[in-house]
Formats: C-alpha cells, structure tokens, sequence
C-alpha cells in the first residue's frame, strides 16, 4: 500500500486520498450538470480517512476553478486551520475556514458541500432582516432525519462578510447539530452531513424547500 508523508511527518494511505479525491468529484460532476456552480461559485469537502490519533485531514475544492470542468488540480488535502499539508501551488478554496469551523463544531460530519442558488439567494432575500426561516408541513423534512408530526426546520440565516475569518465566526456562532446548514443572505447555502450521501440528501432538500417557498410566494401574490 502507498503511503504518502504529509508537511506534519504523519503518513497517510494514498488510496485513503483517492478516495476523498472521487467522492468529490463524482459530487462536482453532478451538482455542475445541475448548474449548481455558476461562474466558479460553490465549494465542496470531506473529510478523510486518517490513522487512529492523527490529526484531522480534509479534502476541499480549490479556489476559483471552473467547477464544470475536469483538471489535475481541482482538489487539495488542508489541516483543520485550512493550511496545504503537502507542498502545492493550488489555493485551497477561500471559504475553507467555513468548513474548517464546521467540521471543528460538529464532530460527526464528514461532508460539506457549498453552493449559490437563484432560490437560495432569493429566500434569504425574501427573510430579510430575519435571522432564521423556518419550513413546515413538508414531507420532505424527513430527509433530515426529523420524523415527527407537523416538524418544523429553522435554518440559520447569517449576514455575508468579503472577510472570511469574520464570515466564518458568524457560521460557527448558529450552528445547530440537529439543522444541517446555514444559510448566507444573497450568498448561498452551507449544508453538511455524517456522510457524502446524507450532505447531498440535506442539500436537495434545502433546495426542495426553497423552490416551493419562492414559487408559493409568487402564486400568492
Ligand atoms: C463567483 S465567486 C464566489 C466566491 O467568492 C465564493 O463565494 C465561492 O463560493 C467560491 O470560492 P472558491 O474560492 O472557488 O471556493
Ligand atoms: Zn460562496
């Protein structure tokens, strides 16, 4: 088995980093057929595979590529601080310390996928000075493992910030384990879940409900 030394002297399996390197891809490909990437929008990463003890090890998108395109660098492996453990000239994307403050505060996930929507940014907009949107009487809630009668879902909504550090704090100060995601007003969604399937099913889910609030406000009207 190949094993590749990291900047920190641990040593990884390759195979362990192939792995991540296909999840993210095989999630790349899918949400950039939904033109779920506009104009190098949207970030993804997971976590990886590391030995027992060592520290945690992730697997994000680099910064401003063409998110419907296949290169040898779309992928970088970052510390928990969001800092290259390898030698690189790729940028890890420039929202990494977002999902660094993700995977710190919730320890089970292991995924993490970002995205701009027309309808994500269009229900922040429509919330606007609330800190929160709130959804109910949808069959689609039990995608987030919320299985009770009448459940409703209260997705964080937080101010955008060019300042990364600052934008990545305010994420981290509403992160609920039981909501899956928080949302950056006219920016777009994080969303995350204990696994690349469970991330995606909470990320279609968010988008379902967005869709539906947006167009039963305009049928209101
Ligand atoms: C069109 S630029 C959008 C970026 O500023 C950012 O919000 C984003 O989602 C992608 O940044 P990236 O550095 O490529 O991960
Ligand atoms: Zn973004």
């Amino acid at each position: 088995m190949t094993q590749l030394k990291l900047k920190n002297q641990v040593q990884i399996d390759l195979e362990n980093i192939q792995h991540s390197f296909a999840e993210l891809r095989e999630v790349k490909d899918l949400f950039a057929r939904r033109n779920w990437f506009p104009a190098t929008s949207g970030n993804l990463s997971v976590r990886v595979e590391v030995p027992d003890g060592e520290p945690p090890l992730i697997a994000v998108t680099a910064s401003g590529k063409d998110k419907s395109v296949h290169t040898a660098e779309d992928f970088l492996l970052v510390d928990l601080e969001g800092k290259p453990v390898l030698p690189t000239r790729q940028k890890p994307s420039a929202e990494t310390l977002v999902h660094t403050t993700i995977y710190q505060k919730i320890k089970q996930c292991q995924a993490i996928f970002h995205i701009h929507t027309v309808f994500n940014n269009l229900i922040s907009e429509l919330y606007g000075a609330q800190q929160e949107v709130t959804f109910t009487n949808q069959e689609i809630i039990k995608a987030f493992n919320i299985w009770d009668e009448g459940a409703a879902v209260e997705l964080p909504i937080v101010e955008n910030y060019a300042h990364i550090p600052t934008l990545a704090k305010e994420v981290g100060q509403v992160l609920d384990p039981r909501i899956p995601g928080v949302l950056i007003r006219n920016h777009g969604i994080y969303v995350w879940g204990d696994s690349v399937f469970a991330a995606k099913r909470h990320l279609e889910a968010f988008e379902f409900l967005f869709e539906y609030q947006v167009n039963l406000f305009l049928l209101k009207k």
